[in-house]
């Protein structure tokens, strides 16, 4: 792992009117770094990622990306500075086949693939997530693991420096769990950063090298998962103050 800052957030603030949701969040992600963004349900976790993917506009504050100032870019811009990301309900295009699903993600990349060549990236990717025999299956058809690996093909396909997994993981039975973290680590040994929220903690503990925990829009803990886990305050936020 370089020591090359990818990410960098500071200051980043969002209020939905009285309510903030994130509260003067920061942190930093190097290259070839897996974060774990954790907290109890409604901490901001995935505001955060809305703010980092431009799906939502900061109050204030400034999102970084590779020395280049994002913060406010529209999400297609800054899909093509080099970010893509997946979502807690999965979003595939159900009658499409597989291979047609990667195709339309190739569309979006900055230098866009088509025909021949959109056609065989699309089978490579679709190799390169385990999904290459359902290549012809109708998206709508698939088991739920493999719909997440269709939705995880189509962020690939933008080939992000940074990719963003909103509870990629969730939902996934303990044959299935093993089967998705397998993909994770894979992607994460070619290189990729990544920041996942995620409330797996087997998953956590075996694939992040840094957690950042949040609670009620504020971060509370940086560190280790070891650490993390251990610290009283994050304890208190996810289990209340008779645990700590
Ligand atoms: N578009 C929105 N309009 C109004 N309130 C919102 C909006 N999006 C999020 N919120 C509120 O902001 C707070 C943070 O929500 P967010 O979804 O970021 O939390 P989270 O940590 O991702 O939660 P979970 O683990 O349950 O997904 C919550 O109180 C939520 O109700």
């Amino acid at each position: 792992m370089t020591s090359h800052v990818l990410l960098s957030i500071s200051g980043l603030h969002k209020a939905f009117g009285g309510l903030i949701a994130v509260n003067q969040m920061q942190f930093d992600i190097c290259e070839g770094e897996i974060i774990g963004l954790l907290g109890p349900n409604g901490s901001g976790k995935t505001t955060v990622i809305n703010l980092i993917s431009g799906a939502l506009s900061p109050n204030d504050g400034k999102v970084v990306l590779d020395g280049k100032d994002i913060t406010n870019l529209p999400a297609h811009k800054i899909s093509h500075a080099g970010i893509a990301r997946t979502f807690q309900l999965v979003r595939i295009l159900p009658d499409l086949d597989c291979i047609e699903n990667i195709e339309a993600g190739l569309a979006y990349r900055t230098k866009p693939l088509w025909g021949h060549d959109a056609h065989t990236a699309a089978y490579e990717l679709l190799e390169r997530i385990g999904l290459e025999k359902h290549a012809h299956t109708p998206a709508g058809d698939l088991t739920y693991i493999d719909q997440k690996r269709l939705e995880l093909g189509r962020a690939l396909a933008l080939q992000p420096k940074l990719l963003l997994l909103d509870e990629w993981l969730a939902g996934l039975n303990p044959s299935e769990l093993q089967d998705g973290i397998t993909l994770v680590r894979k992607l994460k040994h070619e290189g990729l950063t990544i920041i996942m929220v995620e409330h797996v903690m087997d998953a956590i503990r075996s694939l992040c090298d840094r957690c950042v925990v949040m609670n009620a829009g504020a971060k509370i803990a940086d560190g280790s998962p070891d650490a993390v886990l251990s610290d009283g305050e994050v304890i208190r936020a996810y289990l209340g103050d008779s645990h700590a």
